[in-house]
């Protein structure tokens, strides 16, 4: 494993960690107070000294919980305490590392009493890679902590009345259950109400929850030999830590990525540098089809300049197999957002093909492609299911990406309408209703917040909406035209339960019902989720 050229001494990077640390718990607790200019530090110093933990502590903890980012969350004397490594179930020894107001952080020394359901990470460099989080914890048992994370979702951010599916047909609401499946509805604001609590079902997991990310997208930077590496960010850095093999990468992808690093070594190119601005290559992307094994590599480079170009594919293309596609996507932005806004194809098509449930699917470079083939083809049925399509239905389906649910949902309904607001997606999306012989869709290019009003303006009336926005969850404007539209079901799939639990209150307050939420799996040992949520019309 090498890292790579300029890293500072440890010492100043963990200086560095440290304020950052410390800035983004200014952050939260600015947000928590409200105080978005907090700068009282001597209030600060003061409350810190009344603390019942100081930094350098070793304290004794039982672990409660888990965070979202995956850490242990742990109390000493009612103070929070997040204690990376550590699960629910353990007695850990941590020491304190840092104190904040509402909460500290403490590193794991030593386990006490392990949680039975810990394992070893079989990833070799699992504690300075931050892409999963959960690969020491039994995969049953990630998935039940799953489920509970959107159960507590829905009732804490959502108020909503929950309750288990096992537990629903035992006919125990979760309200005053206290059974360890039974999900708590105390601070439901109404889990008295007559209504049926929303229906919570056991995530939906993998046969064989590794190598199942069809997309690798890697940093490149400079060893310090000079040579070119590849790999991850370091947790909480920006410095790139050399790294060909990931579990929860295909293998394709991993050979793609090793021959791309290799060609681009040989013909002397050079690492983009941050710092600098200058050097050539940024990120390497590469796209694997699980269903027709092609791949894609995209080169995203800093600036339209690319010397040996034809040389480069040559070697590219020699050495990975199904190569079908080799774009340049052009980025001169400083910042850390990985494309640029222009791609153009150095070799072979614009897009590669996969299928999903039968469907095949044309995906461009930039284009959102659920990166879990299985799970996602799981996922799309139960939307699908949800929308209750008899054939006579017009549906909308709101962040469509390449038109992967619309085309699903098309081959049930009258008229599906798709928006999404990246044109090559729409392109993308154009050319698979066109490819699968399906002519009942539409689709317009923008923020669906901006069509749905037109498409209301134009008398267009849904019968089913779906919506799978990103993570930020859907814009208010977006919520309140679904509102006026007042379709008969809303079918809500969302990579996060904290925003869906959000939108979901929204909606409720509208006059909607939540019947149902399908967690399913596609991130295996990561601490993300997707949820498939069922709501309907409750009259108001
Ligand atoms: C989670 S992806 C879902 C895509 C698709 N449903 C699928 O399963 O492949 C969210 C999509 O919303 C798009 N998007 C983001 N903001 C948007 C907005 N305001 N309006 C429409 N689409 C948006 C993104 O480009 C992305 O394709």
């Amino acid at each position: 494993m090498k890292r790579q050229h300029g890293k500072r001494s440890g010492a100043a990077r963990n200086e560095r960690r440290k304020a950052a640390g410390e800035r983004r718990e200014d952050d939260i607790k600015a947000v928590l107070s409200g105080d978005s200019k907090a700068d009282h530090s001597g209030d600060r110093k003061a409350a810190r000294n009344s603390l019942p933990v100081q930094t350098g502590q070793s304290v004794d903890l039982d672990i409660v919980g888990l965070t979202h980012e995956g850490e242990g969350v742990g109390r000493v004397q009612g103070y929070t305490l997040f204690v990376r490594g550590a699960l629910p179930g353990d007695r850990a020894r941590a020491e304190v590392v840092s104190v904040g107001k509402s909460f500290g952080r403490a590193r794991l020394t030593e386990l006490l009493a392990d949680n039975p359901d810990r394992r070893s990470a079989p990833c070799p460099i699992y504690d300075a890679c931050g892409g999963c989080q959960l690969q020491h914890w039994d995969y049953a048992a990630q998935l039940r902590w799953k489920r509970q994370l959107i159960a507590d979702n829905l009732s804490r951010i959502g108020k909503l009345p929950v309750v288990f599916a096992e537990d629903a047909e035992r006919g125990s609401s979760a309200a005053g259950a206290d059974s360890v499946s039974s999900v708590r509805a105390s601070d439901s604001r109404t889990a008295s109400d007559s209504r049926p609590p929303v229906i919570v079902h056991p995530v939906i997991g993998m046969e064989d929850p590794w190598r199942y990310r069809n997309k690798a997208q890697v940093p490149i930077g400079s060893s310090v030999e000079g040579g070119l590496i590849s790999g991850f960010y370091e947790q909480g850095s920006h410095d790139i830590v050399d790294m060909d093999a990931c579990l929860i990468q295909q293998e394709p992808n991993e050979e793609t990525v090793r021959a791309v690093k290799a060609a681009a070594q040989s013909l002397g190119y050079r690492a983009y540098d941050r710092a600098t601005g200058r050097g050539q290559l940024r990120h390497v992307v590469v796209r694997h089809a699980q269903a027709t094994g092609e791949r894609m590599v995209v080169l995203v480079t800093n600036g339209r300049d690319l010397p040996h170009a034809d040389e480069l594919v040559a070697l590219i293309r020699e050495a990975v197999p199904g190569l079908a596609s080799i774009c340049q996507n052009i980025n001169t932005a400083p910042g850390p957002v990985v494309f640029g806004d222009e791609t153009r194809v150095l070799w072979g098509r614009d897009v590669i093909y996969d299928e999903i449930g039968g469907i095949r699917f044309a995906i461009s470079a930039r284009s959102f492609f659920q990166v879990n083939p299985t799970q996602t083809e799981r996922l799309y049925r139960a939307a699908l299911d949800y929308a209750a399509l008899t054939g006579d239905e017009t549906v909308f389906d709101a962040y469509c990406g390449i038109g992967t649910i619309t085309l699903f949902l098309a081959q049930h309904a009258r008229r599906v309408y798709g928006v999404e607001i990246v044109p090559e997606a729409i392109e993308d999306a154009r050319r698979n209703a066109t490819i699968n012989g399906i002519a009942n869709t539409e689709f317009a290019v923008g923020a669906a917040e901006d069509i749905l009003p037109r498409w209301q303006a134009e008398g267009l009336s849904p019968d089913v909406i779906v919506v799978d926005p990103p993570r930020k969850g859907c814009d208010p404007r977006l919520l309140d035209t679904m509102l006026q539209l007042r379709p008969e079901r809303i079918v809500y799939v969302s990579c996060n339960p904290s925003t869906l639990a959000r939108d979901l209150r929204v909606l409720e307050d509208g006059g909607y019902r939540t019947v149902e939420v399908q967690g399913v799996d596609m991130f295996p040992h990561t601490t993300h989720v997707e949820c498939c949520s069922l709501l309907v019309w409750n009259g108001k």
